[in-house]
């Protein structure tokens, strides 16, 4: 047996296997090569440089190239090669400062709003679009003036002006990470907010934060190579690469060659940090298209892997629904099941675990105080829990379609049955006249309606309750859906006539190919229609196993007692056997199981920490932790 979520899963991005990715690009070693010995020459300039910066040799003014001067001399004489490694001390350190001070500002400030969302999120968000819209120059050279032309308060100002923008990449990198099943995971064992956020939010995001660090590093030396242009940083004769720039600048027409070292070198380094960057993305990118690929395969049996599977029709994993405003309550919490096309999937529970509020939100209808507050439903191997209304309109009734329990109550009295089909008709399908009304009595014959022109002509009132589901069916039908969520769709019908629809939804999931996910409490239902089970309590799945493991060996102690209260499994004469006790609210939900405190199995273990989901053979899974216990006893009934 493995537990899911694995406790000990690894983060993807592990650095080191970064650190190898970039060196073994051709690029990135020469774009390292060149940095580090670009830094090693400056940081030892007053060893390795031939001359003092400073130092004037008259005799030979704007010298070339020559064994005495490798790089030549500028107008006063002094040696281009030593202001060049010289100059570089304050270029490089000034490039430091202000990445330095943007990873500071930005990175625990991404992190914490991407992971903990809420109130800190939007605030920090707010700020940090006031941050990008000031304008930089303009604060630069108010530093400047304030802190008496210090280069260092400038280049700590350009970092923090510039952490807006790399906070907004981590926050979205951390806010992916969130979803991680080993985010959870470390959660669920109990670990601090920091010491989950360092140790498994920080290495997700450290391939971006070095993409965006060493981009930012380009833009300062450029940023800060003006202001030494400008004069605006330390005052002549100390060199600096804008200095050594305005002072080739000045008398380019006599001599070109004194802006060539500058020139070459500020750019030879502008792009070492941008190709770095660069390969950083690229071997970034790589991982993390891989990462998703393992994991899937690590997980396939499962039917709740960590990640949503792209070859089945719906795929809902770790989904949570929690209501708005200040005190969010979670009403479903973590739901995960697939539906492979033309599958019929039931999902089972009492009433209040959350059946109807997980349809609704594969759906994207879910009641106006409540939203999607974490995981991910992925339709057809597209993700759509973050589509807006308009998207999610092109799906429903075209390739999902939803039939209620209460199709009359769907069913505007004031049009005729014909009317309220052909309405359907008309938004999926560009029908008109004799086309659109020979395609409504063709949905109306679909459902098994005798006499479909006649019916057309009726009004909802006219018609009985198993007539106006076959209706609502049909109209569910016009957009030739491939997933059918059916929610208690015979629970108002009497006996023969739940039979007739359960028949019919039957046939039509056989000719169409169609899948449908079933919301039922009726076992019955279940036997009759489908292959898979997913049962709900209290806002989480606790078992999901094929309909002839569940009725043969249930491994979840509430689906053993919900089919022991069934009225199908009670003898004649019989008293049914109620499960003592209710489904707590979502506002009761204990720590440990949530079925304990009506489970004849239960231990004092049970309550302790929130229960894993095990992973039993082939798509079985069970969120209980004395399966032993209940299987055992199964064995010896
Ligand atoms: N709009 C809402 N705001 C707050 N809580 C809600 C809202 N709608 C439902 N709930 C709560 O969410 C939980 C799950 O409800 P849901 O309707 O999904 O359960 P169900 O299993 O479908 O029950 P039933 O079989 O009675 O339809 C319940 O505790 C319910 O009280």
């Amino acid at each position: 047996m493995t537990t899911v979520p694995e406790p000990a899963a690894t983060p993807p991005a592990a650095g080191t296997s970064l650190v190898r990715s970039v060196l073994t690009s051709p690029r990135g070693a020469i774009a390292v090569a060149f940095l580090v010995l670009l830094v090693l020459a400056c940081v030892l300039a007053p060893l390795i440089a031939p001359y003092d910066p400073l130092a004037q040799h008259l005799s030979a003014v704007r010298a070339g190239p020559s064994g005495d001067y490798w790089l030549g001399t500028d107008s006063l004489g002094r040696d281009l090669l030593s202001r060049l490694l010289h100059g570089g001390r304050s270029s490089l350190l000034g490039v430091l400062e202000a990445v330095v001070a943007q990873l500071v500002v930005a990175v625990p400030c991404g992190l914490f709003a991407g992971y903990r969302g809420g109130a800190f999120d939007r605030i920090t968000m707010r700020v940090a679009e006031v941050v990008m819209s000031v304008p930089v120059i303009i604060i630069l050279l108010a530093v400047l003036s304030i802190f008496d032309r210090s280069m260092t308060s400038a280049m700590i100002a350009f970092g923090v002006l510039g952490s807006a923008g790399l906070m907004r990449v981590v926050r979205g990198a951390a806010l992916a990470a969130r979803e991680e099943l080993y985010v959870t995971a470390a959660e669920l064992m109990g670990l601090s907010r920091l010491q989950v956020v360092v140790r498994h939010v920080l290495p997700r995001c450290r391939g971006v934060i070095v993409v965006q660090a060493s981009l930012f590093a380009a833009v300062t030396l450029g940023v800060q190579t003006g202001l030494t242009f400008l004069s605006l940083g330390p005052p002549p004769p100390a060199p600096t690469w804008g200095g050594m720039v305005a002072d080739a600048a000045s008398v380019f027409n006599q001599d070109a060659w004194m802006l060539v070292p500058p020139g070459v070198t500020i750019a030879l380094t502008v792009l070492a940090f941008g190709v770095l960057g660069d390969v950083v993305r690229d071997a970034n990118a790589e991982k993390q298209a891989a990462a998703p690929r393992a994991r899937r395969r690590r997980h396939t049996a499962p039917a709740t892997g960590a990640t949503p599977r792209e070859d089945v029709l719906l795929s809902v994993r770790d989904l949570s629904v929690a209501t708005d405003g200040e005190h969010p309550l979670a009403l479903i919490d973590g739901v995960g099941f697939d539906i492979e096309a033309g599958e019929t999937v039931g999902l089972v529970g009492e009433s209040g675990s959350g059946k109807t509020m997980t349809a609704r939100a594969v759906m994207g209808l879910l009641p106006r105080n409540c939203r999607i507050a974490s995981g991910a439903v992925v339709f057809d191997g597209k993700p759509i829990h973050g589509l807006d209304q308009r998207a999610f309109r092109e799906l429903r009734g075209r390739r999902i379609a939803m039939i209620s329990q209460e199709p009359m109550a769907a069913l505007d009295p004031s049009f005729r049955i014909g009317s309220l089909v052909a309405e359907v008709v008309r938004a999926v399908d560009d029908l008109k006249g004799a086309a659109l009304r020979a395609r409504v009595v063709e949905l109306l014959r679909m459902v098994e309606i005798p006499d479909p022109e006649g019916v057309a002509r009726r009004f909802p009132h006219q018609i009985s309750g198993g007539m106006a589901q076959r209706v609502a069916i049909a109209m569910a039908l016009a957009g030739r859906p491939e997933l059918l969520i059916a929610d208690e769709p015979t629970t108002a019908l009497d006996v023969t006539v739940q039979a007739e629809i359960l028949d019919l939804l039957r046939s039509l999931q056989r000719e169409n190919h169609m899948a449908i996910l079933l919301v039922t409490h009726n076992w019955g239902v279940v036997a009759d229609l489908c292959t898979k089970v997913v049962v709900m309590y209290a806002g989480q799945v606790v078992e999901t196993a094929s309909a002839a493991d569940i009725f043969s060996r249930p491994a979840h102690p509430y689906t053993r007692a919900l089919l022991q209260s069934s009225p199908e499994n009670t003898p004649l004469g019989e008293r049914i056997r109620a499960i003592p006790g209710t489904v707590p609210s979502p506002h009761e939900w204990p720590t440990g199981c949530r079925f304990a405190s009506r489970c004849d199995l239960a231990r004092p273990e049970c309550t302790e920490g929130a229960i894993p989901v095990e992973a039993l053979s082939g798509d079985r899974i069970s969120r209980c932790i004395r399966i032993d216990a209940l299987l055992g006893e199964e064995v010896s009934r």
